[in-house]
């Protein structure tokens, strides 16, 4: 049964830009025909480099912003003609903005939300007492959100998003800038709304977090949806090879005849700004050799393999 339906959808943004003493009008096509569905009780990961159109999806879906073309419906209302009932229905999290009132305890902003959804008193007070054990909000519910570190704002701040207990989700990027130990806890706490059957449309910069919690992805790029299916569809698709990444010495990034020749031969790309290179361990790379051969010709700091970017996957499909 599909909550989400999207069809066509369509946005632009006319931005004017300065050319000498005259100003020239752009267009810039921020979803171009995006179609996809959700299911209910979905975990759907939404990924996409930056500027690629997440956030305005984002916010057509919660009828903060009106599409120019094609439709949305989600749980059979239209959401930017319907606000008013349809708020009730979802919950938000942009990581990068708050909706906790500053300088107020949380627990007030909790008390001013229940009192605009008109959640009755004792829903109210279980769903805290909820939230509370599974964010361990007690510590921060008296203090005012500017005094709060960004891991104990961001859980203050999913837990405001479900005061009212709504069944599908919005986030956008909420574990954006925090440590391994608040980013756990926020995953751990969107597995257990998952597995009590609420629907989660998740942005994220992260391919962890996906692997760690969602069963479909949906990939854009410059406003165009390039995959959906499973994480492990597009590892089969386009055999996600693993990043060997070498930092160069500080005063050595400058690279001569020969280290320019290891470039070209891995294939690798440096930044020489900030002196990292990035070598795909793909085929018959083996990650000691290939340090070991960089070693001889660079004066090297530091080796780390990583999984790849998001950048990475979106051209490796281009690619394809
Ligand atoms: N208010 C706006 N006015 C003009 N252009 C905008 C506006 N908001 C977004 N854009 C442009 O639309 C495109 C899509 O932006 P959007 O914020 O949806 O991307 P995103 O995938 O969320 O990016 P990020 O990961 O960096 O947050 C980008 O080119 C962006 O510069």
């Amino acid at each position: 049964m599909k909550i989400v339906n999207v069809e066509n959808l369509q946005k632009n943004y006319t931005v004017y830009q300065r050319k000498g003493l005259l100003r020239e009008k752009r267009i810039i096509r921020a979803l171009q025909n995006i179609s996809f569905t959700v299911n209910r009780g979905e975990f759907l990961g939404y990924i996409g480099p930056n500027g690629a159109g997440k956030s305005t999806t984002i916010k057509i879906l919660t009828g903060i912003m009106t599409p120019d073309g094609g439709s949305a419906i989600v749980d059979g209302m239209v959401p930017y003609r319907e606000r008013k009932r349809y708020v009730k229905k979802i919950g938000v999290v942009f990581g990068q903005k708050t909706q906790l009132w500053w300088d107020l305890p949380v627990r007030d902003t909790y008390t001013l939300l229940k009192a605009i959804y008109g959640v009755p008193e004792s829903r109210f007070k279980e769903q805290i007492n909820y939230l509370s054990d599974h964010l361990e909000l007690e510590e921060i519910m008296d203090r005012p959100v500017r005094q709060l570190s960004l891991g104990q704002r961001m859980r203050a701040e999913l837990a405001a998003a479900l005061v009212h207990d709504p069944e599908l989700l919005f986030l956008d990027e909420p574990t954006i800038g925090l440590d391994i130990v608040s980013k756990h806890r926020v995953l751990q706490f969107l597995r257990e709304l998952h597995s009590r059957g609420k629907t989660i449309f998740l942005t994220t910069h992260d391919l962890k977090d996906i692997e760690a919690l969602c069963q479909e992805i949906l990939i854009i790029n410059h406003g165009s949806l390039v995959y959906k299916g499973t994480l492990e569809g597009l590892k089969v698709m386009v055999k996600l090879p693993r990043v060997l990444r070498i930092q160069l010495r500080e005063g050595a990034f400058s690279l001569d005849g020969r280290g320019a020749e290891f470039i070209e031969r891995y294939a690798a790309r440096y930044d020489p700004k900030i002196g990292i290179i990035d070598v795909e361990l793909s085929g018959a790379f083996r990650p000691a050799n290939v340090a070991r051969e960089f070693m001889q010709v660079m004066e090297i700091e530091d080796f780390r393999i990583t999984d790849p970017s998001i950048e990475d996957v979106v051209r490796i499909i281009y690619r394809k």
